[in-house]
């Protein structure tokens, strides 16, 4: 596994919010997906890097879905990494790791009332079929063994650790609960033990 190219690419968001990052690309990770690292701010090498593991989106990234959190987490995790110093791993796992279609598949059960994990299920799918075996490469790639992790969930500190990356500390990230969502947030909290303080539904 290595490094394929860096490169700088600015960038603004819809907000009119501006940052720099640099776009690394790497070759040989296990899964032969195309994953991204973006660094912002200075990773110093004496320094603790803060480090998000974002899976892919195409809904709420791109577009602004309101049916999940991910675009508003994408945007802060950028802030927060770039006051600290650290890297954005962009996980090609849309649908936690069951593809765009099926995710859309499965929000089309979810109208019919089965929440985000029956739905996947009743698609002949796990209810989360992430593998961050490829993040950890990168990490290693990158050279970082230690890193302050910015999640709520609590598989991914514990897939990195059982990669052997130590996680020094868990930073969570915030809760953008709205009409649209909050169904799909309780359920991870539930099901998953996501560690986010939900409003009631009743008060959106
Ligand atoms: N299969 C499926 N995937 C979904 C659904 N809604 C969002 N996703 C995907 O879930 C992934 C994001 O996972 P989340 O559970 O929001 O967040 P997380 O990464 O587990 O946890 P945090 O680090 O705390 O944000 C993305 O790949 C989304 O495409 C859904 O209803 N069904
Ligand atoms: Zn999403």
């Amino acid at each position: 596994m290595s490094v394929r190219t860096r490169v700088t690419v600015p960038l603004r968001f819809a907000d009119g919010y501006s940052a720099t990052a640099k776009v690394i690309t790497f070759t040989g990770l296990a899964d032969g997906k195309e994953h991204l690292a973006l660094a912002f701010g200075e990773p110093a090498t004496d320094r603790v890097p803060l480090v998000r593991l974002h899976s892919e989106c195409l809904t709420g990234d791109v577009f602004g879905s309101q049916r999940c959190d991910c675009g508003p987490q994408l945007r802060e995790a950028v802030d927060r990494i770039e006051q600290t110093g650290g890297y954005l791993l962009y996980l090609r796992q849309e649908g936690r790791g069951i593809g765009l279609y099926a995710k859309l598949d499965a929000y089309a059960l979810q109208e019919q009332g089965l929440d985000t994990y029956e739905a996947n299920r009743a698609l002949g799918h796990g209810d989360d079929e992430r593998d961050y075996t490829a993040a950890a490469q990168m990490l290693d790639v990158l050279g970082v063994t230690t890193v302050d992790l910015l999640t709520n969930n609590p598989d991914k500190p514990a897939a990195l650790r059982a990669a052997g990356v130590e996680v020094r500390e868990v930073v969570p990230t915030g809760v953008y609960a709205s009409a649209a969502n909050v169904r799909y947030l309780e359920a991870k909290v539930e099901q998953t033990r996501h560690t986010i303080a939900l409003p009631l539904a009743g008060r959106l």
